[in-house]
């Protein structure tokens, strides 16, 4: 049994070499001719699957250890019977906190209140309902814009997508589409990017061609529009003028906590095994985080002191520093940059590994509802 596993996935090597030889390339050099011989493909987000890779390979498995599928041709996988699995959901809680901890940033260092403001949130599956929550415990007006879950739940609430771009804060969950009446390719466009209000937040975690990014550039600073960007139209090659103009730029980091890409490894292992009808064990246990007593110094809840908590566990600051560094480079060397942040990015732990102390009954409930363990 052959494997072809992208190196970047955590824990590659140790856990796949269990079902046969296991080669481990970079995504980007995953060709047709390296899978000739293959029974197994395992990709992340930046390896293209379809009939060009797969062309009289004998692959028979695909798996990604992401949530995004945008990167898989579905339809050439099935019709040509190959079993395909995603990892839907592995990374959901790292982007949730990826956006807690950037919205904080950015409202502590422009010093905007989050009282009385209202949030937008377009797409409400996985990453969308737990950016609901986190919203809901810092006491924000929540509109959620999400058609497909509407039609199958006509008695919630929901929102239009221009009723949820007037928000104080819009924040992007959806998947990359192309096709149908929900298709999200250039979802937020030269038509709708206008209706964004003056001064407003705008974060896209989800995937860089939801918003037409040459669009935005245009509208960016005449409207005063304070940018959270991790993802990228065109990604490694992105956009510079638009990067220069972000609050916030990642390198398409939001979902890389450990627990996050050890998350996909496993849904990807198991799906392995039932494909396969073996039973194969790893031990995926993760290490206790050391150091992992936070204190909040205050009683009541403050942007400031809370983007200061949080910036213990994820200093977004210094992503957001090493990704400009990009607007210095020639174009080849920022190409192989934006993959190199990604490959060598520093260990992040999710909220639930800290212990956090204050005296606040309330406080203490925001924690909690944020995964934190309280003491
Ligand atoms: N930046 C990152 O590192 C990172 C990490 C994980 C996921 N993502 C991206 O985030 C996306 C969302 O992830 P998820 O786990 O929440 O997916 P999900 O499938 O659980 O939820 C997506 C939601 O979007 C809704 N939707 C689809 N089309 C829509 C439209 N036109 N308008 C409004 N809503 C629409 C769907 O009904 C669904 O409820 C993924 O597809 C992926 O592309 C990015
Ligand atoms: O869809 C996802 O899960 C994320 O976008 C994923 O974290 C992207 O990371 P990559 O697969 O490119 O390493």
């Amino acid at each position: 049994m052959k494997l072809v596993v992208d190196e970047n996935i955590e824990f590659a090597k140790e856990a796949f070499s269990l079902f046969g030889q296991t080669i481990l390339l970079p995504g980007r050099e995953i060709t047709n001719e390296v899978l000739k011989d293959a029974d197994i493909l395992i990709v992340r987000s930046v390896t293209n699957v379809g009939e060009k890779l797969l062309n009289g390979t004998s692959v028979k498995f695909v798996g990604t250890a992401t949530i995004g599928t945008d990167h898989i041709d579905l339809n050439y996988l099935n019709y040509r019977n190959i079993r395909f699995a995603d990892a839907k959901g592995c990374n959901a809680f790292a982007v949730a906190e990826y956006f807690l901890t950037a919205l904080m940033k950015v409202c502590s260092d422009e010093k905007i209140s989050l009282q009385d403001k209202s949030i937008g949130i377009i797409g409400v599956g996985n990453v969308g309902s737990k950016v609901a929550k986190f919203s809901e415990l810092l006491g924000l007006k929540i509109l959620r814009n999400d058609p497909p879950l509407e039609r199958k739940n006509p008695h919630e609430k929901f929102y239009s997508l221009d009723e949820a771009l007037q928000c104080d804060i819009v924040t992007l969950h959806v998947p990359l589409t192309f096709k149908g009446y929900d298709k999200t390719f250039h979802l937020l466009n030269e038509n709708n990017l206008m209706k964004i209000k003056d001064g407003a937040i705008l974060i896209n975690t989800s995937r860089g061609a939801v918003v037409d990014n040459k669009s935005l550039r245009k509208i960016v600073t005449g409207k005063n529009l304070h940018l959270i960007f991790d993802v990228w139209e065109n990604e490694p090659d992105l956009d510079l003028s638009l990067l220069e103009r972000v609050k916030i730029g990642t390198p398409h980091i939001a979902g890389y906590t450990l627990e996050g890409k050890v998350n996909g490894t496993i849904i990807i292992f198991d799906a392995l095994n039932s494909f396969l009808g073996t039973d194969y064990q790893f031990d995926f246990t993760l290490p206790p985080v050391k150091n992992n007593i936070l204190s909040y110094n205050k009683n009541i809840f403050d942007e400031q002191e809370f983007s200061n908590l949080l910036s213990e566990i994820y200093n977004i600051e210094t992503d957001n520093d090493q990704m400009k560094k990009m607007l210095y480079f020639g174009r080849e060397d920022r190409i192989k940059y934006f993959d190199t942040m990604r490959k060598y990015y520093p260990l992040r732990r999710e909220f639930n590994n800290y212990i956090v102390k204050s005296d606040s009954q309330q406080l203490m409930k925001i924690f909690k509802g944020l995964r934190f363990k309280v003491n």
